[in-house]
């Protein structure tokens, strides 16, 4: 029987990105991809973006290890929208104002703040490293890489900056971010043999020095309507292009997220608000046919 059935779960999202919240740190259960899959599955189960399954801490000092599922079951190192829902929850729970969390990527600090309804996580630093994002070739300089689709002598879309956020991001620079089919070239941009562990696909318009407006096809999850992680890899590669300030509004479909890139440690803080929607408990019924 899977440790998710019947379990609890929080229904949330930050600013749109649709996030399943469960809190699994009284369990040695792990979360199988099949699982994350069934959790997600239109027949009764609860549609989501990311789940974000709080296991029981690894390191001192952290509150919970935090496994982080796409709903294709894929899991990723970061997800900054998840984190801060997953804060919101904790700190009404406990009355805590700041926490440390361990995901795959390492170690993340949360805080509550600047205001009362906004949650700031200290994303780490960026990685611009070839191998680090991963490309599957070298390129020294990933601010710009060759990549492009459509027509080779006018492509659609081409030269993207690259970098990891804990996860890997590609951010295509356009005049108008709606004014591209980003269904049709986001999974084969995601799929492309240049990211060899798939990549999140972001077209990031500059209005000006302090705002940028991005939309995101996430890796494993497709449309979303916020991708924080990608909010801070926008904001970094336009910092690291000297086209964009160094703290940042981002514009994304579903709100906006205040990205400062940190001078003197290299780390970036995203900080936006997170929004409970309701509780439930898994129908055991989705767990029927899985591992
Ligand atoms: N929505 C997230 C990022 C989710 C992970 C991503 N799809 C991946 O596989 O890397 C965010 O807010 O950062």
């Amino acid at each position: 029987m899977s440790a998710l059935a019947n379990h609890a779960f929080a229904k949330m999202n930050g600013i749109g990105n649709e996030i399943v919240v469960v809190d699994l740190r009284d369990s040695k259960a792990q979360v199988s991809a099949d699982e994350a899959r069934a959790v997600a599955s239109p027949a009764g189960g609860v549609p989501y973006d990311q789940l974000m399954v709080l296991q029981p801490p690894r390191l001192d000092g952290t509150e919970a290890f935090i496994s982080i599922y796409n709903n294709d079951g894929s899991e990723a190192g970061a997800c900054g929208n998840g984190m801060r829902c997953v804060v919101r929850r904790i700190f009404e729970k406990t009355g805590q104002t700041s926490a440390t969390f361990q995901t795959r990527a390492g170690l993340l600090n949360c805080w509550q703040g600047p205001a009362p309804d906004l949650y700031t996580v200290d994303m780490d630093a960026p990685k611009f490293g070839w191998q680090d994002i991963p490309l599957a070739e070298e390129f020294r300089d990933t601010r710009y890489i060759e990549l492009q689709v459509g027509p080779i002598d006018n492509p659609v879309l081409h030269s993207p900056s690259v970098v990891s956020m804990g996860n890997p991001h590609a951010v295509f620079w356009v005049d108008d971010v709606n004014a591209y089919d980003l269904e049709r070239f986001g999974p084969l941009l995601e799929n492309h043999p240049i990211f060899p562990e798939r990549a999140n696909i972001t077209l990031a318009h500059i209005v000006d020095r302090d705002h940028i407006t991005i939309r995101t096809w996430e890796r494993g999850a497709g449309l979303t309507r916020a991708c924080g992680s990608a909010a801070c890899a926008t904001a970094v590669a336009a910092a690291r292009l000297k086209r964009a300030n160094r703290i940042v509004e981002i514009t994304l479909p579903g709100g906006k997220l205040g990205i400062e890139w940190r001078e003197r440690d290299d780390h970036v803080l995203m900080t936006g608000t997170a929004d409970f929607e309701y509780e439930g408990r898994f129908d055991p019924a989705l767990f029927a046919n899985v591992a």
